[in-house]
């Protein structure tokens, strides 16, 4: 038996296109979607999906700041980076690229972000909605796991899912996400007794960590989902997961690709975010232009 590959191929390039429609919506109503990506890390994985950003928002005809502070930035000017950006309003997102330089704790420095611009859900009052079941932007990549296994009509309801890395931008967003959806969730993480123990318990497993080939057919139960969240770089400047995919491929039921599964569809939702976040401000103005010509 080989594992169904479950692309995300399919998914971001249909959220891509309808976003790409409502940016030209908003373009031709005076509100050009504008994202600003503030960048105070060197990490190659980063690097990779900034590109990525902005190469995705250009078609889709999104505006991307590209905000780089440079490896060693203190905590006080990414802190101050991001209330301006929070207080400028031609910009409607405002994303911080982890990982950051040392004395930088995204927890801490994502408060500094405005909650309606918080489009992958960094903030601590992001989160807290999240996890208390009120409307919010959920991190792109956590919303992109469960994005995906809908798309391939894979049921979470009463099924155990055991989601491996405790991170704010994956793991815990995640694990809420799936909670949500009525999954059983165990977190997992790198203290976690016998990973294998409880991971080869589950249905769905979710690999979120970042460390390459962390995930082995030991961990899988035959026939499981695999999600790999993972995007490590190769000395060869290639990408590969969290999942030793030679592995997994020949005990899992399903099991999405690196590349080419969760990363595609975590780009195509930060932009859509970015859009519903222009639509919102724009509402608003638009109400504040009736009136006050009124
Ligand atoms: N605040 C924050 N949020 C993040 O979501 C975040 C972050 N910081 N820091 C860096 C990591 C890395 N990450 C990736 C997302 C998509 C691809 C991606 O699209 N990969 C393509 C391959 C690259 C390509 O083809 O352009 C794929 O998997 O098919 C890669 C990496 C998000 N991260």
């Amino acid at each position: 038996m080989s594992a169904a590959v479950l692309s995300g191929k399919e998914l971001s390039e249909a959220i891509r296109a309808e976003t790409a429609s409502e940016a030209a919506e908003l373009a031709a109503a005076g509100i050009p979607p504008r994202l600003a990506v503030v960048i105070a890390t060197a990490d190659e994985s980063s690097a990779w999906y900034v590109r990525s950003i902005a190469r995705a928002a250009e078609k889709a005809g999104i505006v991307c700041d590209l905000v780089d502070l440079g490896p060693d930035a203190a905590a006080g000017t990414i802190r101050e980076t991001l209330a301006e950006l929070s207080g400028d309003p031609v910009v409607h997102g405002v994303i911080l690229q982890t990982p950051l330089p040392g004395g930088a704790a995204l927890e801490d420095l994502a408060s500094a972000i405005a909650f309606e611009k918080d489009v992958d859900g960094a903030s601590p009052l992001s989160l807290g909605r999240l996890a208390a079941g009120l409307p919010a932007f959920a991190p792109a990549t956590a919303e992109a796991v469960v994005a995906l296994l809908d798309h391939h009509a894979i049921e979470l309801s009463g099924r155990h899912a055991a989601v491996v890395g405790r991170s704010t931008v994956v793991g815990k967003p995640a694990a809420h996400l799936l909670l949500d959806r009525n999954a059983t969730v165990t977190v997992c993480h790198s203290r976690t007794a016998d990973l294998a123990a409880v991971t080869s318990a589950a249905d769905i497993v979710v690999a979120a960590v970042g460390r390459a080939g962390l995930i082995t057919a030991e961990h899988v139960r035959p026939g499981a989902v695999v999600v790999d969240v993972g995007t490590n770089p190769t000395a060869e400047g290639g990408l590969v997961g969290d999942v030793d995919a030679g592995s997994v491929r020949g005990r899992a039921g399903a099991l999405t690709p690196v590349p080419g599964g969760v990363g595609p569809v975590t780009t195509a939702l930060l932009l859509r975010h970015t859009v519903r976040a222009a639509a919102r401000t724009g509402g608003a103005a638009a109400r504040v232009g009736r009136e006050g010509s009124g």
